[in-house]
Parts: structure tokens; sequence; C-alpha cells
């Protein structure tokens, strides 16, 4: 398992060992050892899944203390373009992101932590996204951010992408009163 660390402090890529042979692939998806060895700790309570087909963007999302989520993402079937936007209000990296390319040839994962929001494009049809959580769902706490916030910048990827009517309508950065 190999680690790659960015610019942004916090945010992990995480490349596990893939097994290739005539059957196919295989690779560990969660180890809480070695994950811990790289900092990454959490108490992983929830597991969640989404599907998409190509186009589709969802985020950028976050829950709000004392329900907020550190999140460990991957792709099982697809691509995606993983997006993470720094709203630490004290971090030097404010408001700054990093985009990552999850495939399901590498099977990379990324450690998002508490104080992001998170979002992605789905980059092929049927792209199945899965993701650890460190805390429950809590629709009370949601928060969110623009998409397409000038401000951010973020490249998605695709054109005219298909969005939540919730998502429509998530504030810019200006407009934020982050709770981190
Ligand atoms: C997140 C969540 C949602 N739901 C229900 C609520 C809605 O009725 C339905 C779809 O929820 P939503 O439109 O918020 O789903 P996404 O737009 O994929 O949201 C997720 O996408 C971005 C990329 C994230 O990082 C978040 O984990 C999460 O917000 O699932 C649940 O029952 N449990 C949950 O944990």
């Amino acid at each position: 398992m190999e680690f790659t660390y960015f610019d942004v402090p916090g945010v992990v890529e995480i490349q596990p060992r893939v097994f290739g042979d005539a059957r196919g692939a295989f690779f560990e998806s969660f180890s809480a050892q070695k994950m811990e060895a790289a900092g990454i700790v959490g108490d992983w309570v929830q597991d969640n899944q989404s599907r998409s087909d190509r186009g589709v963007v969802r985020g950028l999302h976050f829950q709000k203390p004392p329900y907020a989520q550190a999140k460990l993402v991957r792709v099982a079937a697809g691509r995606a373009l993983d997006v993470v936007v720094d709203i630490r209000r004290d971090s030097p990296t404010y408001g700054q992101h990093v985009s990552v390319v999850l495939d399901s040839e590498r099977f990379n994962m990324l450690y998002v932590p508490v104080g992001f929001a998170h979002g992605f494009t789905a980059l092929e049809d049927n792209t199945l996204f899965l993701y650890k959580c460190t805390n429950y769902y809590a629709p009370q706490a949601e928060g969110g951010l623009s998409w397409n916030d000038p401000v951010l910048n973020i490249q998605w990827g695709v054109e005219n992408p298909t969005i939540s009517a919730k998502d429509q309508i998530q504030p810019t950065l200006a407009e934020l009163d982050s709770p981190f």
C-alpha cells in the first residue's frame, strides 16, 4: 500500500497492491492497520455506495460538527474525478482543492479528512462509488458548497453535468459560514 500526499495537508491518496492473474484481480480495499501506519485513523461506522452514469456530479458536501465525517473513497466500477475542498478556516490552504481520478483498474483511494467539502464526477457510465465514513448520516447537519463557484474554479471534467436540485443551490465559498 503506497501513500501520496498533497500541498493541501491531510488529504492522502492510497494505492493498494493489486494482485492480477488470469482470473482477474484482488486487492485489500481496507486495512485499519495499514491505514493507521499512514496516520489514517478513524472510527469507520458507515459504508455508502452510489451509482452514477457519466456526467453526474455529486457534491460538494460535508456534515457539520458534531456529525462531521472523514471519508475513505474509491470506485468499484467505472472512473470518477474526486474533488476535495479545504474549508478549515485556519488552514493556509483554505478554499484550495485537490482533484484525483479514482478508477477501477488501479483501485486507488482517497482519504478525505474532517474539514473538507467532497464531491465527484462520474467519468463513465455505471460508476460505483464506495466510501467509508467516520460518523453516521445526519441530515440535520448537512452542509454544502457550490460546485461551480468561480472562485473555487473546479474543473469537473464534463460539460453540462447532471446535478441534483439540492446541489444547484449550494452556497459559494464567499457565502459559506464554515463550521470547521
Ligand atoms: C449521504 C446519505 C444520503 N442518504 C439518503 C438521503 C437522500 O434521500 C438520498 C440521496 O442523498 P444525496 O442526494 O445527499 O446523495 P449524494 O448527492 O450522493 O450525497 C453524497 O455525495 C457526496 C459526494 C458525499 O461526499 C456525501 O457523502 C454525500 O452527501 O440518500 C442516506 O440515507 N444516508 C446517507 O449517508
